[in-house]
């Protein structure tokens, strides 16, 4: 049974699914009553750009998450095409003081919670997931993605560098050569390539698809002992998380005194103009 207000009841393949978030517009929560595990929906359109305010929702949809004691979270985006793409630019560029500040916190916040979170965590990738969509899911212990699609962290494509938690993320999933090259590079993989370097585990035909084999992943984890699942996995990523929260002041000072270079701005502004006649075309 649900442990906090039902909202709706929407029938899915594996079970009943309620939806339990929402007082958030960006996220929903959607619990599967026989699975137990919930789907932690993104929907921003047009892109799942990561604002401010889908952080703070995507923040408390995870914590929602690890208080309801669900049996594993399934991260996925409404948009058919677009897992998400990465960081709102128009958050960086000719910021507002202190909202540029909050939005680094929260993502700070959100990168704490899901690569930390204490339940199984899967990425149904169903569309593109550059730079910080390539975060999020490399946060999930499990990648399943739709084919035709492209993953990666692109950052110095755009004349930007990956903070360390973003490399950590990327590295807990390739091999360090591997992750060393495609940062550098600003490489972004196709679905085959990310399967066959490891950036994804798996992938799907269709969304429904890849939400089943992120639940199955999540059920391998059925005969094991709860609490001692999550202490292992929580010790084995304890440096990079630990790293982060010593770390946190500085990382945003590091990051207002980056993002606010003249020339960091020009190119921010000339990414933008390019996406936007890319869009006319
Ligand atoms: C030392 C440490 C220091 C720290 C230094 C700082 C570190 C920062 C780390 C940064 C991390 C990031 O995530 S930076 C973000 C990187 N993201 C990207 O490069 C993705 C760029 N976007 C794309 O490639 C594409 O849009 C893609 C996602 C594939 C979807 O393609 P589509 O053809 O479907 O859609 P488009 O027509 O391109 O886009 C639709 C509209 O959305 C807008 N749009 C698309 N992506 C957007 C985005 N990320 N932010 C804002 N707006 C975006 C477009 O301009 C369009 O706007 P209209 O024309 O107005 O409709």
């Amino acid at each position: 049974m649900m442990r906090s207000k039902v909202l709706s009841l929407v029938p899915r393949a594996t079970g009943v699914c309620r939806h339990m978030s929402t007082a958030t517009k960006l996220t929903t929560v959607a619990v599967d009553d026989k699975t137990g595990i919930a789907t932690l929906t993104m929907n921003r359109p047009p892109v799942n750009g990561l604002n401010l305010d889908l952080l703070r929702d995507l923040n408390q949809s995870i914590g929602e998450v690890e208080g309801n004691k669900s049996r594993g979270l399934i991260l996925t985006s409404s948009n058919p095409t677009i897992f998400s793409a990465g960081l709102d630019i128009l958050e960086m560029y000719k910021p507002d003081k202190d909202r540029i500040r909050e939005f680094w916190t929260a993502l700070q916040d959100v990168w704490l919670a899901l690569y930390g979170s204490s339940v199984p965590t899967a990425a149904a990738i169903n569309g593109h997931s550059p730079a910080g969509g390539c975060l999020l899911a490399t946060s999930c212990e499990y990648r399943v993605m739709l084919p035709k699609f492209t993953i990666g962290l692109n950052e110095t494509k755009l004349g930007i560098v990956a903070p360390k938690w973003f490399m950590s993320s990327f590295l807990s999933v390739l091999p360090r050569r591997e992750a060393e090259r495609a940062l550098n590079q600003g490489r972004m993989f196709t679905t085959e390539e990310a399967l066959s370097i490891g950036l994804i585990d798996e992938v799907a035909i269709s969304k429904e698809q890849a939400l089943d084999k992120c639940a199955q992943f999540i059920g391998t984890f059925a005969k094991v002992n709860p609490l001692a699942r999550s202490l292992t996995k929580q010790q084995l990523r304890a440096v990079e998380l630990q790293q982060l929260e010593n770390e946190r002041a500085q990382d945003l000072e590091r990051f207002l005194f980056f993002v606010n270079q003249p020339s960091v701005q020009k190119g921010l502004g000339i990414y933008l103009e390019s996406l936007k006649k890319k869009a006319k075309n």
